[in-house]
């Protein structure tokens, strides 16, 4: 896909960031994840980022990642643009980069490096780097070790034809602002902070378009629905779903770090659709914390 047509299809609508499943010995279950992926597609949604933050990207190895991808381009069989992780250090993303390409990925979202502090230039140095190897349309996961200013980022623009987006994980209104002034709609926004939701609305007006909802992998409904209601800029709605859902998941899902991806497992495991467990260093929610989600659940299903 043209990164341009796939630009355009993702800032369309809502973004569905799946789980990785594991089986028992924490091994990549393609069977069940092929199911998910397969009950997820029934809803709409403007693009599927396999391996992403949500789907413990950061746990894969690189083969794994691309089992991933391939699973995920296979089964939804091009009915929804599937973008593909790049991670790690610059050889290791420009590496995946390629490998999404010939998976037959749509995209790729570049996260941040693991471990190390860098500043604007070596970032500017590795994002170009990872554009220019792949012709496939590029976001860059602006968040951690990896935070791009606005000066950098219309660097970025300007340098790569194929970075198509800023994906938005560090919740700066200042910082958006400047972005969105400098480079405006040469990019697209796609808000990424922990439970996407909680930040739809105002991000929407500094120009942030679309988000990826974990959310949506166990209340697709719900999901679709607070995407319209943030859409239409119905603030009663909005608030109305906050404060029904989203507020009391934050307060169970910030209990201990990293729970917002466990925290979208147990929602799956609440829902009956065995979302599994999750790999090292992030940690399952306990059996009473879990019993505490699916009684909110209920509430709005
Ligand atoms: O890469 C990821 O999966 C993210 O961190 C995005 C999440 O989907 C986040 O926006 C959320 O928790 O809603």
């Amino acid at each position: 896909m043209h990164p341009g047509e796939l630009a355009t299809r993702l800032k369309s609508g809502l973004l569905s960031f799946p789980v990785t499943h594991f089986d028992q010995d924490l091994a990549f279950d393609e069977t069940r994840y092929r199911e998910h992926l397969a009950w997820q597609s029934g809803f709409g949604v403007a693009g599927l980022f396999a391996a992403g933050g949500t789907g413990e990207g950061f746990s894969l190895t690189s083969p794994e990642i691309d089992r991933v991808v391939r699973a995920a381009v296979d089964e939804v069989a091009g009915a929804v643009p599937v973008l593909a992780p790049a991670t790690g250090g610059t050889a290791t993303a420009s590496a995946q980069a390629r490998a999404a390409q010939e998976a037959g990925a749509d995209g790729v979202l570049l996260l941040p490096p693991y471990l190390t502090e860098a500043g604007q230039a070596g970032l500017v140095e590795h994002v170009s780097a990872v554009c220019a190897a792949t012709d496939l349309g590029v976001i860059v996961y602006s968040r951690a070790n990896a935070v791009f200013t606005d000066e950098s980022v219309a660097v970025l623009a300007e340098r790569n034809p194929n970075l198509i987006g800023l994906k938005d994980g560090v919740g700066n209104v200042e910082l958006m602002t400047r972005i969105y002034a400098r480079v405006g709609d040469r990019l697209i926004y796609v808000g990424g902070l922990p439970t996407a939701e909680t930040f739809a609305l105002p991000l929407l007006q500094l120009g942030v378009s679309t988000y990826s909802s974990a959310l949506y992998n166990f209340l697709p409904e719900f999901a679709l629905g607070f995407f319209e209601s943030v859409r239409a800029q119905d603030r009663t709605a909005v608030y109305q779903k906050l404060n029904d859902f989203v507020i009391p998941y934050l307060d169970i899902r910030d209990r201990t770090r990293g729970y917002a991806v466990s925290i979208v497992k147990a929602g799956l495991n609440a829902v009956g659709r065995d979302g599994g467990r999750v790999r090292p260093p992030l940690s399952d929610l306990s059996p009473a914390e879990t019993d505490e989600l699916a009684a909110l659940i209920a509430k709005v299903s």
